[in-house]
């Protein structure tokens, strides 16, 4: 079963950005992703990479989970980056536009090689049309491997998609990564969004989310943390009937029984003490 860990909200930052760095000790989001590809120009690379590093392994960031993303692998920044984060030893190194098992093999030969701690995980980006092709063969590469990461932005680029309400042009994408994840046990988040003022657009993305089988959506912007953690979240609602599931279903012993008028099996019990579970660790 996926690991029950909570990543409802996953924030990137700029990793050469002190302030934000700094900042984000105190946003509650459950996991942070240290930025050193997009978000930093060129000639901002290594001082970036040295700042990330040194911000991984300082411990200021509670129980988040603290991760890097690495530039990618045709960069130039690619090979150090990799040996500089697997000295750090973050929870997790986030490797952009990841096409194939191959790539994942070698990422994880050069974390080996690097001296990574075993709790030093993969997270592969899926962002390109190849990468969606081949999503349960990147999911499934490695028992280090354990997030699948959407990049939209990319996806879009590369598809000449266009941006549109309900995200219509990358639904065939999302899809196909989400069943790759949960054919293979993995976790999955979902891609940014980019307009960082309008909130109501963003609550509709991550409603959506949510409804598809994201554990979490990838955030750009604090301000996004807060509706994202509650959406991401079992409402009162959610955990209320989850528990009343859990209680006829027990009390009748087995088969099937109704709640609230609706069909109830042991794969709703599963579902239901998932829901309850997530609750708790969210709370925790
Ligand atoms: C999008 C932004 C450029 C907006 O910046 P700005 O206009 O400065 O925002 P605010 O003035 O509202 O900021 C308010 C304060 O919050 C801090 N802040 C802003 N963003 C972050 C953040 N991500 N993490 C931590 N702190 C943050 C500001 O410093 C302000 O602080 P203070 O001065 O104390 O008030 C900006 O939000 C931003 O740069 N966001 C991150 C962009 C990023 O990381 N992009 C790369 C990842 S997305 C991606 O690549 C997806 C994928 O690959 C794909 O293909 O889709
Ligand atoms: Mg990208």
């Amino acid at each position: 079963m996926t690991e029950l860990k909570p990543r409802r909200s996953v924030l990137y930052m700029p990793g050469a950005n002190e302030r934000a760095l700094e900042k984000a000790k105190t946003i509650p989001a459950d996991a942070l992703i240290l930025d050193l590809e997009d978000a930093v120009a060129p000639d901002a690379k290594e001082a970036a990479r040295e700042r990330v590093c040194a911000a991984a392994s300082s411990g200021a960031y509670g129980t988040r989970e603290v991760t890097i993303r690495v530039n990618g692998l045709d960069t130039e920044w690619h090979d150090a980056d990799l040996r500089a984060a697997a000295s750090a030893g973050p929870a997790a190194v986030v490797v952009p536009k990841v096409n194939s098992a191959a790539e994942v093999h070698n990422i994880e030969r050069a974390l080996e090689l690097g001296g990574a701690p075993e709790h030093t995980k993969i997270w592969a980006m899926v962002e390109t049309p190849v990468a969606m092709l081949h999503a349960e063969e990147i999911a499934a590469a490695s028992e280090r491997l354990t997030v699948l990461v959407m990049g939209t932005n990319d996806l879009a680029k590369e598809l000449h998609a266009e941006f549109v309400p309900g995200r219509g042009p990358l639904l065939g994408g999302l899809s196909l990564c989400l069943l790759a994840a949960r054919a293979t046990g993995k976790a999955i988040l979902d891609g940014v969004y980019n307009d960082v003022k309008d909130l109501a657009g963003f609550e509709e993305e991550c409603k959506q989310g949510r409804q598809y089988g994201f554990d979490g959506k990838t955030l750009i912007h604090p301000g996004q943390v807060e509706p994202c953690n509650r959406i991401f979240a079992p409402s009162e609602e959610e955990i209320d009937r989850s528990r009343r599931i859990i209680e006829a279903f027990e009390k009748a012993g087995s088969g099937v029984v109704t709640v609230d008028g609706r069909m109830i099996e042991n794969l709703h019990v599963d579902n239901a003490r998932r829901v309850l579970a997530l609750a708790e660790a969210v709370k925790s």
